[in-house]
């Protein structure tokens, strides 16, 4: 729930790892899901990634400020058709580093430029890895809006135990960043059925993350 009646408490999952839940009202998450349709259409078109086995992923994504692709960041979506990226929104900049603050972290100097925004059907999942191809290693914002997932938190070493599961929901806020930047995490289930409709999104989940590449 986006609004409940009793807030969950902010928790550090790990070290440098705060999950803040409920932390994008009703109204935030509904301009953000308007947002993502606009950047789903394109220039890029929302798409589920080609991974190097020739799968592609469950999860479809579409970038802002530089592609991502199975595994290294480029302007140009040369895995779909070529087409230079959209901008990155100094809103979105902003966000950021509100995100940051509420998560108790130092904020001022947060400039990200990228941001990944996945679309979860009810049986996308995400398998356990690193978000390493950033160049620099500043924290990684997650926002998540819709149906409630699990989040599978691990540590940097390996994709398996020591690891927490966390449920994301709608209006969730999670920050990774300093021990915890290289971290193992993945999302291995998504409850349908869950997302409050007030947001705008009826089913699935959306999850944006701002990331700094330290790209040129
Ligand atoms: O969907 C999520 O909560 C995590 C997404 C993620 O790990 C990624 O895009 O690298
Ligand atoms: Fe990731």
């Amino acid at each position: 729930m986006s609004s409940p009646l009793f807030p969950l408490p902010t928790r550090t999952v790990a070290p440098g790892a705060v999950h803040v839940p409920g932390w994008l009202d009703v109204g935030r998450q509904r301009e953000l899901v308007d947002a993502c349709r606009g950047w789903a259409r394109g220039p890029v078109p929302m798409r589920a990634a080609r991974l190097p086995s020739g799968h592609r992923m469950s999860v479809r994504t579409v970038c802002l400020g530089w592609h991502w692709y199975p595994y290294a960041y480029s302007r140009t979506a040369d895995d779909v058709d070529g087409t230079r990226v959209a901008p990155f929104p100094e809103w979105l900049g902003e966000l950021g580093r509100a995100a940051l603050a509420a998560a108790g972290e130092p904020a001022d100097a947060y400039d990200p430029d990228t941001a990944l925004i996945n679309f979860y059907d009810e049986h996308a999942k995400m398998g356990m890895h690193q978000d390493k191809d950033e160049r620099s290693r500043e924290p990684v914002v997650s926002l998540s809006i819709g149906d409630t997932c699990v989040f599978r938190f691990g540590n940097p070493e390996s994709r398996g135990q020591p690891y927490t599961d966390v449920e994301l929901g709608s209006g969730d806020l999670f920050v990774f960043g300093g021990p915890s930047r290289l971290a193992f995490h993945g999302v291995p289930a998504v409850r349908p059925g869950t997302a409050d409709p007030e947001t705008g999104l009826s089913s699935g989940r959306i999850n944006i993350t701002l990331r700094v590449t330290g790209l040129g």
